[in-house]
This record gives C-alpha cells, structure tokens and sequence, in this order.
C-alpha cells in the first residue's frame, strides 16, 4: 500500500516506517512540525503525532478523503466529534492503545468491574519515558472511562520505559492487580499495520482497534 505519515519524525513515526517498510509497503506523505512532503497520493493516512496537529490532521483527511488510523493521544470531546464527521466519509480506526495486550486488559477491567460493589478501590498506574508530553496517558484514560466511577490515575516519567499499566482493584484483605508492560515500540506498530492493511476494505465509520482485532 501507498501511505502517510503525521508525526513522521516522532518515535511512533520512526518505528512505524520501519515496520511498513520491511512489510514492503510505500511511504509517500510524510508531515511533521517542519511541513509536509508529497510524493503522490496516499490511499491512508496514520497519525501519530501530538494534540497540536489535530486540526492539521483533519484538513488534510477532509481535502484528500482518504481512511483514517490514528493513535494520537491527548485528544477531547471536541476532537471526538471531529473524527466522528470525518467517519461519515472515510473509515476511521482511533485507539489509545494499538497492543493487544491492553485491549484483552481491558476486557478483563471491565470483567472485574462486574464482580465488585462500591466498598472495593480502584486505582489506575501509569509509567512512561521521560519525553511523553501528556499526562496521564491516554491509554489510562481509555481504562478509567470502562469504569462508572471517579478513578484516582497515577502518572510516572521514567527513562525510557515504553509503557506500563496496572489497574488495581483493592478490598479489606485483597488487592488484584492487572498489569501490561509494553517491551517495545512493535507493541503498537503491529497493531498500526494490522489496521492499515485492513482500513481499506471497510465502509465510512469509526472504528477502535478492538473492532479491527475481534471482527
Ligand atoms: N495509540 C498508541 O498505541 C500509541 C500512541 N502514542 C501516541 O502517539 C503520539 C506520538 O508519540 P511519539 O512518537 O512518542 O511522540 P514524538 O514527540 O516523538 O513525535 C511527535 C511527532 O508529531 C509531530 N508534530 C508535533 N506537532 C505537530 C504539528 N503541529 N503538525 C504536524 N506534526 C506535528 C512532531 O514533529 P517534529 O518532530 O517536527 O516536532 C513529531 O514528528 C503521542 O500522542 C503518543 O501518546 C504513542 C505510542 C502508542
Ligand atoms: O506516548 C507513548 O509512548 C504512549 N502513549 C500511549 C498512551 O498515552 O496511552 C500508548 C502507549 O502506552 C505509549
């Protein structure tokens, strides 16, 4: 396939060129802070850059209407809306996390969440490297949001950790915890190629990557 990056730069960006490339796939569009170079007409677009770029990225699926993969964190209700317009004309995929690992995780979060009443505690940890700009990162968020309740979220920058969860769920004499570490950056560029190679055959909407893994 014939692609485009924003955030082409960035870690994500850098990772997700090398995994495209050995799977034989084409960069054509690459955007970042400096600008933008087109070499022709990408069929998707996959952003992983910052909040900042959002309204960059939605002109460009608007003026190229081409499907969507992103995994940009950091982004709001008002950025939701957006993605839900440009899903009435392209596919969209949108996930805070595109590891497996997290997606079974959070089935299991919303498992626990079925078996426990008011009395219990629960508490989301996160660690990343010492250059993620957002906190607490998204994929906390995208947890917290599984659960009907207030949910205190604990953030640590550390090194260069690529990224680890642990919700834990706590009563008087018992605490479970479930925990994803992340090893590598290929956590979440599989993932990212998994979606790409699938976007191109589904009809306009938004998708999550739980979708993409499940249908
Ligand atoms: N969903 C998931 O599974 C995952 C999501 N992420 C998320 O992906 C995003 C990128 O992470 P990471 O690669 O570590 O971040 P980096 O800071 O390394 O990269 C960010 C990229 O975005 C570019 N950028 C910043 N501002 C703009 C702008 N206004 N217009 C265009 N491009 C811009 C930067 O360009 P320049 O270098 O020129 O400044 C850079 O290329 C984050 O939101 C992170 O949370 C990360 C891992 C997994
Ligand atoms: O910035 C990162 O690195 C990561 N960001 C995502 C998030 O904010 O949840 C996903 C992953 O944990 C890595």
């Amino acid at each position: 396939m014939k692609y485009g990056i924003i955030g082409y730069s960035g870690r994500m960006g850098e990772a997700i060129e090398k995994l495209f490339s050995q799977a034989g796939h084409e960069l054509v569009y690459q955007k970042d802070e400096n600008g933008e170079k087109e070499i022709e007409k990408p069929e998707l677009i996959i952003d992983f850059s910052l909040k900042e770029a959002f309204p960059e990225t939605v002109k460009v699926i608007k003026e190229k209407e081409i499907p969507l993969v992103i995994g940009t964190t950091g982004l709001d209700e008002a950025d939701f809306k957006q993605l839900n317009q440009l899903a009435e004309k392209v596919a969209v995929i949108q996930s805070f996390n595109f590891s497996i690992g997290i997606n079974i995780l959070s089935e299991l979060v919303s498992k626990v969440d079925n078996y426990i009443d008011q009395d219990w505690d629960i508490e989301i940890s996160e660690t990343h490297h010492r250059f993620k700009k957002d906190k607490p990162s998204g994929t906390a968020i995208m947890l917290s949001d599984l659960i009907d309740r207030d949910i205190d979220m604990h953030s640590k920058r550390l090194g260069s950790e690529f990224g680890e969860h642990e919700v834990y769920f706590a009563s008087t004499g018992e605490v479970l915890t479930l925990k994803h570490r992340a090893y590598s950056r290929e956590a979440f560029t599989k993932g990212v190629l998994l979606s790409a190679e699938k976007i191109l055959d589904l009809n306009p909407g938004l998708y999550s990557f739980k979708d993409i893994l499940t249908n």
